[in-house]
């Protein structure tokens, strides 16, 4: 199914219901003669409990697309609104303020920290905040068994399999309980059956915690479990 990036903005416009909203969003990156226009005038808008998979070549832009969507980059024109605060009007401190808080990642790496467990990946933000209570604790409990790593919980990142190390970075974007969660290439290091299971948990894991969901892909056979598919060509979104 490929829908076209405007159809649903009328649906989703509607007050609260917005979890992630671009508005002609423009993106220049390189100066003068070297520059690339790495995203055209892109709208996007995702309700919360929607998964969108936006499937496209190497180069069309869709790393640009989650960086500007989760504010690691401002973009050049347009605005971008997380959760009904627009990250185009903050201040850079006040945009990562707002990332911690409403945004999750899951990186194509899955950035676990060597030395810590599964469990100890999803806590330490909150240690880092002082804010490790039992309540925190077994919402980390409850994530990883969400994402099927219980038996897995004390195990470090080299005693994970690729598909249990994937898992762990999903169930560590979620624990903060973000509005959005950005997906960048989940499948690429997996073959087809457990790339197809690793999507599905996306898709269920988004259903279920109402998080607004853009994951980015060049794998076509991903499409099935998303609600809509866009598709990205030279920074266009169609
Ligand atoms: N820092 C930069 N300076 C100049 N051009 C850049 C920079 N980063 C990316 N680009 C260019 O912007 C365009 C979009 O890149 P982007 O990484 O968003 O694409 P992508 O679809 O994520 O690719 P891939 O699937 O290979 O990761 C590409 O033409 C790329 O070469």
């Amino acid at each position: 199914m490929t829908t076209h990036a405007t159809d649903h903005q009328a649906a989703a416009d509607t007050v609260g219901s917005i979890g992630l909203r671009l508005d002609d969003v423009t993106l220049t990156l390189g100066d003068g003669d070297t520059a690339v226009t790495a995203l055209d005038h892109v709208g996007l808008t995702v309700a919360p409990g929607e998964f969108v998979a936006v499937v496209g070549p190497s180069g069309s832009g869709k790393s640009s697309l989650l960086a500007v969507a989760g504010g690691l980059q401002r973009p050049t024109s347009g605005t971008v609104h997380i959760a009904g605060t627009e990250l185009t009007a903050l201040s850079d401190k006040e945009r990562t303020a707002a990332r911690l808080r409403h945004i999750g990642f899951v990186f194509q790496q899955s950035n676990l920290l060597a030395s810590l467990t599964v469990r100890e990946q999803l806590l330490l933000p909150l240690h880092i905040d002082r804010r490790l209570d039992t309540t925190a604790r077994a919402r980390a409990d409850e994530l990883i068994e969400a994402v099927g790593l219980t038996h897995r919980a004390g195990s470090r990142p080299h005693q994970l399999s690729g598909g249990e190390r994937q898992r762990a970075g999903l169930a560590r974007a979620l624990m903060t309980s973000p509005a959005v969660l950005l997906v960048d290439e989940p499948t690429s290091a997996l073959d087809r059956v457990r790339s197809a299971e690793a999507v599905r948990l996306i898709a269920e894991q988004t259903h279920e915690r109402s998080t607004a969901t853009v994951m980015v892909t060049h794998d076509t056979a991903i499409m099935d479990a998303a609600d809509r598919v866009y598709e990205m060509v030279d920074g266009r979104l169609s």
